[in-house]
């Protein structure tokens, strides 16, 4: 049965995606469901007590912590509400055109982690900070690498992003303070943990669809010059702390069955701990987008991914780490093997040594004020078309202060 919301059929965000997200439409926060260009108040038309009581906080937090059989039931509601002729009555009154709501932040980011986890980009970085070392280090064939980050500094798309300021040196000159020269971006994909996991038990790879409510996008906005003077030995601090952008919807996991895709055969043999080859395999083949200031600058493709969700979760908890209901692991920047995919001006301006042009008749190797970054992406859907995940976009303010 396809939806009968005018619209919804080749958006994108037809009935076989519904993507969670918090809404403002003037009476507060609601969660909400995105069917075509509307956004449906999925509490207002729940039909069971247990999902009322968790749709109603106006946060994602009380359905992520729920678990799958409520994440199954919330689904199975939705798509219900879209497609069936005789709850269109009821659900119109419900509807509301995206133009007419806020999209807030959906949940309460509990822990941040940004992995490292396409070779390319990895290769690329290690080629231009480490010029005299091996490009890949020795350990990332072997575990996927990554840092915690600053949950608190987690906005919602649309947000602006001040230029921070930071220490930062010029080869063979003292230290300085000031504007970041070398702002920047990454796209990256981020799973958002629904169910916690108890102190002191690692979590499986087998265990990723238990614990894992869906993904979206995410801007690791990077000022290259503080993040490559502060880094060694303890890795990534101010310089990427100022700000990172997610986008407004969370797509289930359930709604990505047809983009699992095999990851890239792994070269080096892993420890059991990190095996993700049982059953159907967790590569997903999401195909991104960066735009800056309305030109396509790289297509990053997410298959090309060395390192799976299951994996890192696995790697995250594998010291008896927990997990809790609101983290976010992001993949770390995404690029694939041609020059054209890229998920960071960094690279597609090799180091700013190749200015990357513009529809405008500018280009850029690092962002100016007033730049407007969006990314996007799509993925192959279980109704046989392509949705699209919610696009993460943000502007650069000058300087505060
Ligand atoms: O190789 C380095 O020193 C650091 C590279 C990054 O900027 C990576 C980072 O944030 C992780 C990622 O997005 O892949
Ligand atoms: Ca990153
Ligand atoms: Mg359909």
């Amino acid at each position: 049965m396809a939806s009968w919301v005018p619209g919804a059929a080749g958006s994108g965000f037809d009935d076989d995606h519904l993507p969670y997200g918090v809404f403002d439409a003037g009476a507060g926060r609601r969660v909400g469901v995105r069917i075509g260009s509307s956004v449906l108040d999925l509490a207002a038309v729940a039909d069971t007590p247990e999902l009322a009581g968790v749709l109603a906080a106006g946060s994602l937090d009380p359905l992520l912590a729920a678990g799958p059989a409520t994440w199954a039931a919330a689904r199975s509601l939705a798509h219900r509400a879209v497609t069936d002729p005789d709850c269109r009555t009821l659900v119109e009154s419900h509807l509301h055109p995206l133009e007419s709501v806020r999209l807030l932040l959906p949940f309460t980011v509990a822990d941040y982690v940004d992995f490292y986890a396409s070779q390319w980009h990895a290769t690329a970085v290690g080629r231009m900070f480490r010029p005299d070392a091996d490009p890949l280090p020795p350990n990332w064939k072997h575990l996927p690498i990554g840092y915690h980050g600053r949950a608190g500094s987690v906005v919602v798309s649309g947000t602006p992003v001040s230029r921070p300021r930071g220490q930062t040196r010029l080869p063979g000159a003292a230290p300085t303070f000031g504007p970041t020269q070398r702002l920047d971006l990454e796209a990256e994909v981020a799973f958002v943990v629904g169910v916690g996991s108890p102190l002191g038990s690692p979590v499986p790879a087998g265990a990723f669809a238990r614990h894992v409510f869906g993904v979206g996008l995410l801007n690791d906005w990077s000022a290259r010059d503080i993040q490559a003077w502060e880094y060694r030995p303890l890795g990534p601090m101010l310089g990427k702390s100022f700000a990172t952008s997610v986008g407004p919807w969370i797509t289930p996991l359930a709604a990505l069955a047809a983009a699992r895709v095999a990851p890239p055969p792994r070269t080096h043999r892993l420890l059991p701990y990190l095996a993700d080859d049982a059953g159907l395999p967790w590569g997903l083949d999401l195909a991104l987008t960066v735009e800056v200031n309305g030109t396509v600058v790289s297509r990053p493709p997410f298959a090309a991914m060395y390192w799976t969700g299951p994996q890192l979760i696995a790697h995250l908890t594998s010291n008896g780490a927990r997990l809790r209901t609101g983290d976010l692991l992001a993949s770390g920047t995404v690029s694939g093997p041609a020059a054209d995919q890229a998920g960071s001006l960094l690279e597609l301006s090799a180091n700013g040594t190749r200015p990357v042009p513009l529809g405008d008749g500018t280009s850029r190797t690092f962002l100016a004020d007033g730049d407007v970054v969006t990314i996007t992406a799509t993925a192959p859907s279980t109704g046989g078309g392509r949705l699209t995940l919610g696009e993460v976009t943000g502007a650069v303010r000058p300087a505060a202060g």
